[in-house]
């Protein structure tokens, strides 16, 4: 059975000493959605994705995936659960070529066979259009390749549920235009996508809903138009009072 909702954050809460980075926060993907998330520096975003991948673990609240409560699983069966995720900072193995970076994500996330691993991998180099430097050094790779490869290393783990994590930051125009093709091509597959970012026009071009986040706290939340021109939006990002 399919559940309607993907992903579900239950009353999810985390603090850093005296620091509130998730402060009860409600959150549900529904199955195939994309969802993106908004915020200032500092606001808990990137805490609320190592919350559901299971690098933190949260003080109080539940995360349940699929209808099955996944809060107490490590961060690889969280991966082979489906959720898969890219890292602000890209974090690929330097000293491996692509196409190996790839086939270690799908062998050990996606717990793929090795003949299913090499196919799968490179569907996924295609997609990403890095078919092309799949022999090269993941070090020696320029920036918008090594976006391009966070993204395929996530997507080698086959997720239904994909995190993005400020994948546009640092792009030209026409790169950002790139990558968000890329992006919608992932989603119309039916992967469910949260995505961070900063750069709003590149998020506003794929998601169906937009999340706010200030303070650990879901602020707002709905219509990506309606929320970009809410008060809490005007407040946080224009210094108008509330
Ligand atoms: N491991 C940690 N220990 C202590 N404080 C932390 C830790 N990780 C994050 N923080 C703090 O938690 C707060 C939220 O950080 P987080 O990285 O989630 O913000 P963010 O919304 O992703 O910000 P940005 O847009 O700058 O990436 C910040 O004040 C940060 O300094």
């Amino acid at each position: 059975m399919r559940w309607a909702n993907m992903l579900e954050l239950r009353a999810i809460s985390k603090t850093f000493g005296a620091i509130v980075v998730a402060d009860a926060i409600d959150l549900t993907l529904a199955s195939g959605e994309a969802l993106g998330v908004i915020g200032p520096n500092g606001a808990g975003k990137s805490t609320l994705f190592n919350l559901i991948t299971g690098l933190l673990r949260p003080n109080s609240g539940r995360i349940v995936l699929d209808g099955v409560d996944i809060t107490n699983l490590s961060p690889e069966a969280r991966c082979r659960a489906g959720i898969g995720r890219s890292f602000q900072i890209p974090q690929p193995f330097d000293h491996l070529s692509v196409f190996e970076n790839l086939a270690v994500a799908a062998l050990f996330g996606g717990g793929l066979s090795e003949a299913d691993a090499i196919q799968h991998c490179g569907r996924m180099l295609d997609l990403t259009g890095l078919e092309a430097k799949a022999n090269r050094l993941a070090g020696s790779l320029p920036l918008l390749d090594r976006k391009r490869l966070e993204l395929a290393r996530a997507l080698a783990t086959r997720p239904r549920t994909l995190l993005l994590d400020e994948i546009a930051g640092g792009l030209t125009e026409a790169e950002c235009h790139e990558l968000v093709e890329t992006i919608r091509t992932i989603h119309a597959e039916g992967v469910g996508i949260i995505w961070i970012e900063h750069v709003v026009h590149a998020l506003l071009a794929v998601v169906q809903r937009l999340v706010v986040l200030n303070f650990g706290k879901v602020v707002a939340q709905g219509v990506p138009g309606e929320v970009m021109r809410s008060r809490e939006v005007e407040t946080i990002y224009m210094g108008v009072p509330a």
